[in-house]
């Protein structure tokens, strides 16, 4: 007796030094098997469920249904009883499950399965012991297999309720960061707002939107209108993510000539070429540590596609000359107005670059589709003008606001911008904006008659000679040139595509001489 007692307090000792419950259970059968000279002995566990019993020990895709009665262990977890079964019963069973624990059970020719329970009547799991020959009912009236199963069902129980606070623990505290990174987003938001301004939903998922983008490397391709904030989503992104210190590089696609692209891009080496008097760093390298933004890429040339979207795959490339490739770890952001589907169906993008391009796509809506912004926006404009010319209008009159409302807005933000910033010129100082002021003439026609039919020509054009006073012809025909593109972009409300294509020009032209007249898309 007293050599048993002290067996069990070293036995005891040992399993309360666990430091977890899958080690306890590990030595509660290694005990229970030396002890009583079993050969082999599992616990399977109950799932949290209630449904399941599983047996990690041996096997963690084995698991047994507490609601099929074809084994024994849905008996004994009803009955709460323990329960003998020689090897022949079992074989006679045919189940599955036992039979792979028999099998692994070292030559045993019966088994006890025995429920385990917590000490306020919990079933925790059951408990099954193989052996040759044992007798059972003697070893289950021992004091000492009572005690041990008592203390295994104790702290087993001790083990659950710490894993389940420690799981609460880690809930509590996921949610909490979850609640700091949504407050974290709510105020990046807040301050995107302040740029990209509209209170719509549209605007604001927008806002979510960039935030999102900006957390991750992915390409993304902005898509939306002319002139409805695609360079400022782009800007967004770029502010917004961990790049933000690095360069944020602008390739305007539809500006620069087909045949300096590429070098732009790329850059070349000394001699590359007739002309290359000096190695000149591309646009790609230069856009190292930072983001890239490629805007209008749907005017790329098609073998240009091709070699952007090895660059994408790889961030190598190799300028014009070079013997070797150079790396630029660039994020990369797209933007296009056109319908990029359109063109990859009449072969004039790829359609794996597009793919490629839109690992985060993101749309902006038209200004007309989200009225709500429109005052916001008034007053950003207005606010903004202010602060430029430090003099200008309060704000705008609701009626001014309501003669807006009906209006398409074809050139978008930027065309509101222009008309509001008109306005402000008109405006007398610390009044409201009127609706007269709004350059209602132009807003009606373009309402009333197809934007091509406007007529901007009968206003007389500054910077163009008249004909007596020409000495230059050229430069005469520039400023005409110069004259037409810029009433033109007015027209249409900054709508380069709209404006090239009643001139009769490719988009491309009209960006080129754009930028060789210093013509702004406001006209
Ligand atoms: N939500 C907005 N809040 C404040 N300003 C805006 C907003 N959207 C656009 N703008 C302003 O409108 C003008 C045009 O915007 P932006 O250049 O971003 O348009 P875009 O879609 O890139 O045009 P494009 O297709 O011609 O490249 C800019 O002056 C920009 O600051």
């Amino acid at each position: 007796m007293q050599m048993e007692l002290h067996t069990g307090i070293d036995l005891a000792v040992e399993l309360l030094r666990q430091p977890d419950r899958a080690a306890l259970l590990g030595c509660a059968t290694a005990q229970l098997e030396q002890v009583f000279g079993l050969s082999r002995s599992w616990v399977l566990e109950l799932e949290a469920s209630g449904r399941t019993l599983i047996c990690p020990a041996l096997d963690a895709e084995l698991r047994f249904e507490c609601d099929d009665f074809s084994h024994p262990f849905a008996h004994v977890l009803r009955e709460g009883k323990a329960l003998a079964l020689s090897s022949v019963a079992c074989a006679r069973l045919d189940h599955a499950g036992l039979s792979r624990l028999f099998d692994a059970s070292r030559g045993a020719d019966s088994i006890w399965i025995q429920p385990l329970k917590a000490g306020n009547n919990r079933t925790l799991g059951v408990l099954v012991l193989c052996g040759l020959d044992p007798a059972w009912d003697d070893i289950a009236g021992q004091p000492l297999y009572k005690g041990l199963l008592a203390l295994i069902g104790l702290q087993w129980a001790a083990h659950r309720d710490r894993d389940d606070r420690l799981w609460q623990q880690r809930l509590l505290s996921r949610s909490l960061s979850s609640l700091r990174d949504t407050e974290t987003e709510r105020q990046k938001s807040d301050l995107l707002a302040r740029s990209l301004v509209g209170p719509s939903r549209a605007m604001a998922d927008l806002r979510a939107q960039v935030i999102r983008a900006a957390g991750t490397q992915l390409s993304v391709l902005v898509q939306g209108e002319t002139g409805c904030g695609k360079d400022l989503v782009a800007r967004g992104i770029h502010d917004f993510s961990e790049r933000s210190d690095g360069p944020f590089i602008v390739v305007n696609c539809a500006a620069i000539p087909d045949s300096l692209l590429e070098n732009e891009l790329f850059g070349h080496t000394k001699g590359a070429f007739s002309g290359a008097n000096a190695a000149k760093q591309g646009l790609l390298a230069q856009a190292n540590g930072g983001t890239l933004f490629l805007d209008e890429i749907g005017d790329m040339p098609m073998a240009l596609q091709s070699k952007l979207l090895r660059v994408l795959e790889t961030r190598q490339f190799r300028p014009l000359g070079a013997r070797g490739e150079v790396h630029s770890d660039f994020r990369l952001v797209a933007a296009t107005h056109q319908p990029l589907p359109t063109r990859i169906q009449d072969g004039e993008f790829r359609r794996d670059l597009f793919y490629r391009l839109s690992q985060f796509p993101v749309r902006v809506t038209p200004l007309r589709d989200r009225t709500e912004d429109l005052e916001p926006l008034c007053r950003h404009f207005i606010q903004r003008y202010r602060e430029r010319e430090g003099r200008g209008p309060l704000g705008i009159s609701s009626h001014a606001l309501e003669y807006l409302k009906p209006y398409a807005f074809p050139g978008n933000v930027r065309e509101l911008r222009n008309v509001i910033e008109f306005a402000c010129v008109q405006t007398p100082e610390q009044e409201d904006i009127q609706a007269e002021d709004l350059r209602l003439d132009a807003l009606a026609s373009r309402e009333e008659a197809p934007a091509g039919e406007a007529d901007s020509t009968a206003v007389p054009q500054p910077g163009v000679p008249v004909l007596s006073d020409i000495d230059d012809l050229r430069a005469a025909a520039q400023a005409f040139e110069a004259a037409v593109i810029s009433a033109r972009l007015r027209q249409y409300g900054g709508n380069r595509a709209q404006a090239a294509e009643s001139l009769g020009l490719p988009k491309r032209t009209l960006a080129h001489k754009c930028q060789k007249f210093n013509v702004t898309e406001t006209g």
